[in-house]
């Protein structure tokens, strides 16, 4: 995948590229990153981005042009990208999303800074609007790290192990079963014994009840989305029974 972010600060993602498994990604041909500096699209001595808004109001804009030059830039690059603006008004990211960017061959992520962008930029050039929650960030730039982190773990090959991207939390619409490692005793606290058993059936019966169990007490509105199997239903009763005994 071709991704590129338009940025006022382009620096800000060198660490991001440079760690982990997005590094390893990088290193591996999975990804193909690049940055585009709006700065360097636009004009004059002192390379204004942003001007105040039309109609009054505190803050700053940022302007059409620069975004426009960095744009074509990009586009230059990856004439078929999608290209998405991060905002708090975008239509809210989750793994179902992450899912499908996944399937994009190119990228291309606008990072507005001040108040946000001139809308005949918007109008012009993006395809649609992200946020990664209903929080204001002083820039799209975290924004677009963690939705280019969530997309570039679900690209064959980036973890390696195929099937940890389909156990995540969220797959199959429940969250994770409790996870333990060594040692088999820690603080007093043991790990539950069917991990030990080694009997693989009992395990994943034992993975698919708790993760169901935590779906109901830390995430339930993710069932109503999902809805609940005939199995999972006399689950949840029996565990309602044992509860109000
Ligand atoms: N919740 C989010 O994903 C998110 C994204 C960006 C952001 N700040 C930059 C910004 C602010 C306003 C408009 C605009 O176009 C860009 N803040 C939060």
């Amino acid at each position: 995948m071709k991704v590129c972010v338009l940025t006022l600060f382009p620096e800000l993602f060198q660490p991001f590229w440079d760690h982990g498994i997005i590094r390893r990604a990088v290193q591996g041909g999975k990804i193909h990153p690049a940055t585009v500096n709006i700065r360097d699209h636009a004009e004059g001595r002192h390379r204004v981005t942003d001007d105040r808004p039309y109609g009054g109001g505190c803050g700053m804009v940022m302007k059409p042009e620069p975004l426009a030059g960095a744009m074509a830039e990009a586009k230059g690059r990856m004439p078929t990208a999608t290209t998405l603006l991060l905002s708090p008004q975008g239509r809210r990211f989750d793994q179902q999303l992450a899912e499908s960017l996944a399937q994009a061959g190119e990228l291309i992520l606008v990072c507005g800074r001040y108040e946000g962008v001139d809308e005949r930029f918007v109008d012009r050039f993006v395809d649609g609007e992200i946020s990664i929650g209903d929080f204001v960030l002083t820039g799209g730039e975290l924004a677009a790290m963690a939705i280019i982190d969530a997309v570039a773990r679900l690209i064959p090959g980036v973890l390696g192990n195929e099937d940890s991207a389909g156990s995540d939390t969220f797959s199959d619409g429940l969250v994770e079963y409790a996870h333990y490692t060594r040692p088999p005793n820690y603080d007093d606290e043991a790990v539950p014994d069917v991990l030990l058993s080694g009997n693989h059936a009992e395990i994943e019966r034992w993975r698919r009840e708790t993760a169901l169990m935590r779906t109901v007490l830390k995430r339930p509105d993710l069932l109503e989305r999902r809805g609940v199997s005939p199995e999972e239903r006399a689950l949840l009763i029996k565990w309602r029974r044992e509860l109000d005994r």
